[in-house]
């Protein structure tokens, strides 16, 4: 017989690009299973993070950041993962930051409010507000806006609330049984995994256009002798992106392996030995064909 105790549901994360998704998706599971950097659209996939107790199990849905320039093949396919991953699930977050309402924020609003589900309003980067006398009138300003759920001010980077807003969103989630095997902390494997680390220390090392012009494949994954041999190539879009990704003596590029070397011995918990190419794939993130098999079409 079905434990009738048991809660379990989805729950998506949902905002403008660089709001603080993927770290509040890293907070509430209490591991790092989501990249983030300070650049917007750091996140281009849809990934589950799931945190289960003894009576919950709360999977939370990372999205990409929903914005209305819609211009670029890329873009479009962000924007269509963000938007189907606010259907069918039990409650959405929508996170705003605590320094107010942007224009950036309407979209997402319209869009989460629009479901017929349950809407938390999350005021993420506590942190930052120097006068915590602001938030009273953010939340009541707010609570005009749409029919929220509940407004929860909180801190993804700090961890300030985090239990309220669990609490919140343990109160929406319907009585069955749980969605996935207890000891599951994500729908991704270890190998897509080890790619975003890559990209993620690409996000954070390199300015303008060169994030924004990158993917990652591993080529090779596989344990040996106690430790994780990864190899993986560094996709660019132009003959000239390689030399800044590369720099002096390949200098920038044995930075981003070895950081992201550090990342996954600490997420896989074992010795990792990384080994990373660059190599130029041109237009890639404008053909439907390369975004497929770079993993970028399949997820909506
Ligand atoms: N001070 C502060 N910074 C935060 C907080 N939450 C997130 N950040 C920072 O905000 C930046 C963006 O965070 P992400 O988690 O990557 O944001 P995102 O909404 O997932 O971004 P996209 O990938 O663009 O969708 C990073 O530099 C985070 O460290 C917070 O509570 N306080």
């Amino acid at each position: 017989m079905p434990d009738a105790t048991l809660r379990s549901g989805l729950v998506t994360l949902a905002g403008r690009p660089n709001v603080g998704k993927s770290t509040l998706l890293n907070r509430l599971v209490g591991q790092k299973i989501s990249i983030t950097s300070p650049r917007a659209q750091t996140t281009r996939h849809r990934l589950l993070g799931i945190k289960t107790t003894e009576q919950h199990q709360i999977v939370y849905v990372d999205t990409p950041g929903l914005h209305t320039d819609n211009k670029g093949m890329m873009n479009r396919q962000l924007n269509r993962v963000a938007n189907a991953s606010l259907q069918g699930v039990d409650c959405i977050l929508l996170l705003i930051a605590a320094s107010g309402w942007t224009k950036a924020d309407e979209y997402p609003l319209q869009l989460a409010a629009g479901q017929g589900i349950p809407v938390i309003l999350v005021i993420n980067k506590l942190d930052l507000l120097k006068d915590r006398s602001e938030l009273l009138p953010l939340m009541e300003m707010s609570s005009r806006k749409a029919e929220f759920a509940e407004i929860v001010p909180v801190s993804a980077r700090t961890g300030a609330n985090a239990d309220d807003l669990e609490n919140a969103i343990l109160k929406r989630l319907p009585q069955q049984p749980f969605l996935y095997p207890a000891d599951q902390i994500s729908d991704r494997g270890e190998r897509f995994l080890a790619s975003e680390l890559i990209r993620e220390q690409i996000f954070r090392g390199f300015q303008q256009e060169v994030p924004y012009a990158t993917a990652v494949s591993i080529e090779q994954f596989r344990r040996a002798k106690g430790a994780l041999h990864v190899e993986a190539t560094i996709w660019v879009e132009k003959e000239g992106q390689k030399p800044i990704l590369i720099g002096k003596d390949g200098q920038r590029l044995k930075t981003v392996g070895s950081r992201a070397r550090l990342a996954m011995q600490k997420l896989f918990g074992t010795r990792v030995h990384l080994h990373l190419w660059v190599k130029v794939r041109e237009g890639w993130s404008d053909s439907e064909r390369s975004l497929r098999s770079l993993g970028y079409s399949d997820e909506t």
